[in-house]
């Protein structure tokens, strides 16, 4: 398997506050990589760390089986959209391109060009004075026409109406579609991160707490329900991530290592939203009498 992101106890601290700990994971490579979090949980921290615009505090990052912006040949392989879709003001969207076929060795002028006139981004037209969402589809385009190994996208349809979003969404599946692009992208809408993604990374207070691929993840948990769970706690190989009382009884989400039938408790599959959610809402559940 080859690997295009490696992160191994990696860290980055802000003076005092830890804006990432101790993050290990594996991002294989074709892959499309949903990274959810609540805010501030680090997940920009993480993609600049993978960008090389941020050095690690501890641990290491290889990213195409290298050190982040280790050189030209390295951030080559690497397109980057930042959260506030940089430009630049007084260049116009032409010149943008110009100046992108410039700096990067495999740009692709005519998907660059393509793109913008599908978008319908006058050529002319200085960044400044585009409107939010055409800058960042300018930024998104800048970043495919280099045609990188890796895409790293943080919060990239934040700005772009629905519309736009739902084709911004289509191209990304498109472009990844042959595998011979990863992408990984931030988003707090579990709905797209359904819709194009194949692995994913939930962050929560600086810390990863569930990272693989989604359809082994979501073959992995389940939700269990019974009118009361025994004191003692659940079988070996079953793990608690939520709970959720109701007077009828507890439904728990749980993380099993196997066939978790036969307990006398109902089983049902459980959704790619529930499964963020619960990982998303903090600490693993204390059942009554485990206290
Ligand atoms: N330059 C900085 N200086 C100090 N603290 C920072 C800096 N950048 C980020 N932080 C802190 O690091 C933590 C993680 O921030 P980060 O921007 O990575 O989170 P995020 O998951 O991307 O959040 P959001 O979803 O709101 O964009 C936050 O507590 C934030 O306040």
């Amino acid at each position: 398997m080859s690997v295009v992101l490696r992160a191994q106890g990696l860290g980055k601290r802000y003076r005092r506050r830890w804006a990432l700990s101790d993050c290990t994971l594996e991002v294989p490579a074709g892959r499309v990589v949903g990274l959810v979090g609540p805010n501030g949980a680090g997940k920009s921290t993480l993609l600049g760390l993978a960008a090389g615009l941020l050095t690690p505090t501890s641990g290491t990052i290889e990213v195409c089986g290298e050190r982040p912006a280790a050189g030209s040949a390295q951030l080559a392989k690497v397109g980057f959209v930042a959260q506030d879709t940089p430009t630049y003001a007084r260049l116009t969207v032409a010149e943008h391109l110009k100046l992108g076929s410039r700096l990067s060795p495999g740009w692709d002028m005519r998907l660059a060009t393509e793109r913008v006139r599908r978008l319908g981004l006058p050529p002319d037209q200085r960044a400044g004075n585009l409107s939010g969402g055409q800058r960042a589809q300018l930024a998104l385009t800048l970043a495919l026409a280099k045609r990188p190994r890796l895409l790293i996208l943080d919060e990239p349809v934040a700005a772009l109406d629905p519309l736009a979003r739902n084709e911004f969404l289509r191209e990304l599946g498109d472009a990844t579609a042959d595998r011979e692009i990863s992408v990984v992208h931030s988003s707090h809408l579990v709905s797209d991160v359904e819709r194009v993604c194949d692995h994913l990374i939930v962050l929560v207070g600086s810390r990863v707490r569930i990272a693989g691929d989604v359809r082994e993840l979501l073959a992995a948990h389940h939700l269990i329900s019974a009118p009361h769970f025994d004191p003692a706690g659940l079988p070996p190989g079953v793990h608690a991530v939520s709970a959720d009382r109701t007077g009828r009884g507890t439904t728990l989400l749980v993380r099993a290592d196997g066939p978790i039938d036969g307990h006398g408790w109902t089983v049902a599959p459980v959704g790619l939203e529930e499964l963020v959610l619960a990982y998303m809402s903090g600490s693993t559940p204390v059942l009554e009498g485990q206290r």
